[in-house]
């Protein structure tokens, strides 16, 4: 029976379509899936036609309508038709004669150039993609640049138009090729382009291109694949890394795809080609009523999620928004579907909010009979249930630190309390130290800035053990004390719960938790997926995957295209990490270099020093005006305050000046009056999730860093500068959950983290 794919670059055009005008291409596309292929290409309304003598006999053209066409690459083996393009009548013929399709012959995916653009070369710019325009409103347009990594022109709940992105407004349009100067694939052997797919109508076309912004032009007419690997060597990438995150994920695991196997092609090409299989999946396709992320997965993406075996823990790492969640979720559908009888995956994060949004994803993306195979809740949560089950009344405090304060303040402590507290959070519990032999051991402190004596060791080891003694009698445990309790609840049972664990958010997890997650699984493949990114630690706590018995070595794997943010936002943002060199998550070695490429451009963020608050919510006021005005809806704006009460109070301020605006609660991602007003939450408030517009208020010195919430140096210069980190990588968090604007202001002194 024949099988319809939908090449995703013809998907823009649907949107033009009247409403008849769809049903009678929704009603085709299923004529399609149900006749045999005789009775398809005879099929009196479908009306399937070859070109004209002399032109590719694999493409095909059908009738939608009296004025719409539908082009097909109908390949001669194999019976999976690819819908490549909708056209008005009078026009798809004509653009149907320029296009070629090939099979890429080292990465085996189908690609299409615009034969007739290419041929008309040197010197002439190609007549632009077969996507003449995305969808409405898209003010950050798809960076030429990165399209061809994947999705690209991903406006707000729009599809995306992958490799074949118009070249965006403002964008240099392709120079005419000098003859003077360097060339920009001087340094790159024919051998070397040969072995990454590039093919030698390319090869030789690439030769003279002068400029990465002329290159750029000719991206709508460039072979899909092609153009990313000459893309990623004009951004000046070896060969090798080339090969290794280009070519590699895309090429067939083994053997080759055959130069005129366009039906395993087509297949393959996954990242930009939807094989549907139901009536109901080509409504949601051609209407759009989707996800990008559930469908398209770059392939470095894909191969993660649906690798069929990890021999042991993996961890997937990269900057913000390079789909380290997708790649989760479709991991924890992979493992999901792979179940053994009886087995069951945990989905865990940080906190609540966090937990709730990857339910609501995970919804999306599983069938409710496999999800019913996933718990998804907080390590906190699974700590307390664990433990629960034997202490039924056992519940989690959060007011540990009080606790302390108080013990100290009776016993009249030498230390103060916060030097109380950061032992028992980052050393006893941290390191697991469940003796005072323990606590005495030289090694045990490692790290720590201010000198114990062993007696002062005991004393202090004391003064813990009896917070932690008062604190079990009451019932209500510490997170940090129920984690060690649920480990050895977990170590007595016969088996762990869980046959596959997923971290998504891993970077702010405490020591406590990740035993907890360890004990949760057996040891052995698939275990322990990992996903998070160090630059994002929000909450105070390193860990090291080693000492806690989770070996990655082998398995971990950068993430490096951003799809969320765009390159003029990620760049300045970057700049607040400039004092130090990301580490590895886990490990305490730098991430090895290779900025994130970014699917999105638009314009620079916009930062704004006030005199004073007054002026400062003035400016805001106007910037969300402006914003609302550029039609960007109230729910896509997002404001962030350093603190619950200053968001209160800017979201009052923008109200009393007749702006939508409430608290949003970051769990049930909803705001206080229920509407559609701007979103106003602290900075903490906005981890996980993104909105097309954000501003930061107040990112004045006073508030950032909050001095409150930092270990003084004089108590430990080591804690400092990581509760110093902390807080900064809460401004890059904020500031990264921007998709097309970003704007950040402060009045008086400006935060010293920002790149001014
Ligand atoms: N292959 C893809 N195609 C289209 N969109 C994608 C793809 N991968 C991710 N995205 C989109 O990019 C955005 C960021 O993805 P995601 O939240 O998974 O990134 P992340 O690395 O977990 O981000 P962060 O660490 O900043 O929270 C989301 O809107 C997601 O839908």
């Amino acid at each position: 029976m024949p099988q319809l794919a939908i090449d995703a670059t013809c998907l823009p055009q649907y949107d033009k379509l009247d409403k008849p005008t769809r049903e009678r291409l929704l009603a085709a596309t299923r004529t399609f899936r149900e006749l045999s292929l005789g009775a398809l290409l005879t099929h009196p309304d479908l009306r399937i036609r070859s070109l004209p003598e002399g032109q590719d006999p694999r493409i095909r053209t059908f009738r939608i309508s009296d004025s719409w066409t539908g082009v097909m690459l109908a390949p001669e083996s194999g019976e999976t038709f690819l819908l490549v393009h909708l056209l008005p009548r009078n026009g798809a013929e004509n653009w149907a004669a320029d296009q070629r399709h090939d099979v890429n012959p080292v990465m085996g995916t189908l690609e299409r150039r615009d034969a007739a653009a290419l041929e008309r070369a040197p010197g002439t710019p190609p007549s632009g993609g077969p996507v003449a325009g995305g969808r409405s409103p898209a003010p950050a347009s798809a960076d030429p640049a990165a399209a061809a990594d994947g999705p690209a022109t991903r406006a707000p709940s729009s599809r995306p138009s992958p490799g074949s992105a118009p070249v965006p407004a403002g964008a240099a349009p392709p120079s005419p090729r000098s003859s003077s100067g360097a060339l920009l694939f001087d340094r790159v052997r024919d051998r070397d382009l040969e072995r990454l797919g590039v093919d030698p109508e390319i090869r030789d076309f690439c030769r003279s291109i002068t400029t990465p912004d002329e290159l750029h032009g000719w991206a709508p007419a460039l072979p899909q694949d092609q153009y990313e690997v000459l893309r990623a060597l004009a951004e000046g990438h070896s060969v090798q890394r080339v090969r290794d995150e280009v070519v590699v994920p895309r090429r067939p695991a083994v053997g080759t795809v055959a130069a005129d196997d366009y039906d395993t092609a087509i297949r393959r090409t996954r990242e930009r080609v939807i094989v549907v299989s139901d009536n109901h999946e080509i409504e949601d396709v051609l209407a759009g009523e989707f996800d990008a992320w559930r469908i398209y997965l770059h392939p470095v993406q894909r191969e993660l999620a649906y690798r069929p075996r990890f021999n042991g823990p993996a961890k997937v790492s990269g900057g913000p928004g390079t789909g380290k969640t997708v790649v989760a979720l479709h991991r924890v559908k992979h493992l999901a579907e792979h179940l053994p009888l009886g087995g069951r995956v945990l989905l865990t994060s940080f906190t609540n909010a966090l937990v709730e949004s990857l339910k609501r994803n995970l919804a999306m993306l599983l069938p409710p009979e496999v999800a019913a195979d996933v718990d998804v809740v907080t390590t906190d949560k699974l700590a307390l249930d664990t433990v629960k089950q034997v202490h039924p009344d056992v519940r989690l405090r959060t007011d540990t630190r009080g606790v302390f304060a108080n013990y100290a303040k009776q016993n009249r402590l030498p230390w103060p309390v916060d030097f109380l507290f950061s032992e028992y959070r980052h050393v006893v519990t941290a390191h697991g130290i469940t003796t005072l032999e323990g606590y005495l051991d030289p090694d045990a402190r490692a790290g720590r800035t201010t000198p114990l004596n062993a007696d002062q060791r005991r004393d202090v080891w004391h003064a813990i053990s009896s917070v932690r003694a008062a604190m079990r009698t009451s019932r209500r445990l510490p997170a940090e004390d129920l984690h060690a309790e649920a480990v050895r609840i977990l170590g007595e049972g016969s088996e762990p719960p869980y046959t596959n664990v997923v971290v998504d958010e891993a970077q702010d997890l405490h020591p406590a938790q990740w035993r907890t997650l360890r004990a949760a699984v057996a040891r052995g493949p698939d275990d322990m997926f990992i996903a998070g990114d160090n630059r994002q630690r929000i909450y105070d706590n390193a860990v090291s995957f080693r000492r806690l018995g989770i070996e990655i070595v082998g398995r971990s794997f950068p993430l490096r295209v951003n799809y969320r943010t765009t390159r003029q936002i990620l760049v300045w943002a970057d700049g607040i990490l400039r004092d130090g060199p990301v580490t590895e998550l886990g490990e305490s070695a730098p991430e090895p270099g290779g900025a994130a490429r970014c699917v999105l451009s638009g314009p620079e963020p916009e930062l704004f020093g006030a005199p004073d608050e007054p002026a400062e919510l003035d400016a805001l006021a106007e910037r969300v005006r402006i914003w609302l005005a550029d039609g960007i809806a109230p729910a896509d704006i997002c404001v962030t305050a350093r603190t619950n009460k200053l968001r209160d109070s800017v979201a009052s301020h923008l109200r009393a000046r007749s702006l939508p605006a409430a608290a949003f609660n970051p769990s049930s991602q909803s705001v206080a009056d229920g509407g559609q007003s701007v979103r106003v939450t602290t900075m903490h408030g906005v981890k996980g999730l993104e909105f097309r517009a954000i501003a930061v208020f107040a990112a004045t010195a006073a508030a950032l860093p909050q001095l409150d919430r930092v270990t003084s140096p004089a108590l430990d210069e080591n804690q400092h500068r990581a509760d110093l980190d902390a807080q900064r990588s809460l401004l890059y968090v904020a500031c990264t959950r921007a998709r097309e604007r970003l704007y950040v202001s402060w009045h008086g002194a400006p935060s010293p983290f920002l790149p001014l």
